[in-house]
């Protein structure tokens, strides 16, 4: 199975403060753990979607840029699958880039499911009843929808509404799915 990784790290960080993916965790810039995961679960290629102002601090990774900065994940998952809809890639894997316990073992679960159900366009894993799209491997057959739902200004909820999801459940509290939104959320540690 041929999959890129894909970081999200466009976001505004409006609840933080300041910008919240380079907060220290473990001596490095918090989005760094979501490379990691992807590398521990075997990716080889793995990208960071962000905009113009923010990609300079990526300098030594693979970047996409975004044309219109904070036009959300659904636009940012559309901009990266036109980008790499040349090369020999099947399936996206995203992650977002504000989540400290995220795990390579959570991401090989995503990707084993993909395996298993070949026929399905997203791998959306759930957890406490909540769907976790920014945690998602979406198929590159989404595309077509995907450029219809980006015209129409919708959200990632009608793109795994209008393709063939598979639903992975997650136990309640999974540590990989906990974000920061504020400075206070680094409290929660699991
Ligand atoms: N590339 C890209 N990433 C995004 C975008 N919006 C959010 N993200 C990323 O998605 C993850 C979750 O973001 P949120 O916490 O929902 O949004 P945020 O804009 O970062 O923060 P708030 O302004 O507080 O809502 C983070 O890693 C963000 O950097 C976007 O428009 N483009």
């Amino acid at each position: 199975m041929n999959v890129a990784g894909l970081v999200l790290a466009g976001g505004r960080s409006s609840r933080y403060g300041k910008q919240k993916l380079f907060e220290s965790f473990h001596g490095k810039p918090l989005y760094q753990q979501s490379l990691a995961a992807m590398q521990n679960a075997g990716i080889p290629s793995v990208y960071i979607i962000t905009n113009r102002e923010l990609a300079p601090v990526f300098e030594n990774h693979p970047v996409i840029i975004e044309e219109h900065p904070h036009g959300g994940p659904l636009r940012a998952l559309h901009k990266a699958m036109e980008k790499l809809s040349e090369e020999r890639f099947e399936w996206i894997q995203t992650l977002p880039g504000d989540v400290p316990f995220v795990d390579g073992d959570t991401v090989r679960n995503i990707l084993q499911a993909a395996k298993q159900h070949p026929n399905s366009d997203i791998i959306l894993p759930t957890t406490d009843a909540r769907f976790q799209p920014l945690h998602a491997a979406y198929h590159m057959r989404c595309l077509p929808e995907l450029r219809e739902l980006v015209k129409k200004e919708s959200s990632m909820k009608a793109l795994y509404d209008n393709v063939k999801t598979h639903q992975l459940m997650f136990p309640a509290n999974h540590p990989a799915f906990i974000n920061i939104n504020r400075p206070e959320d680094w409290r929660h540690e699991p």
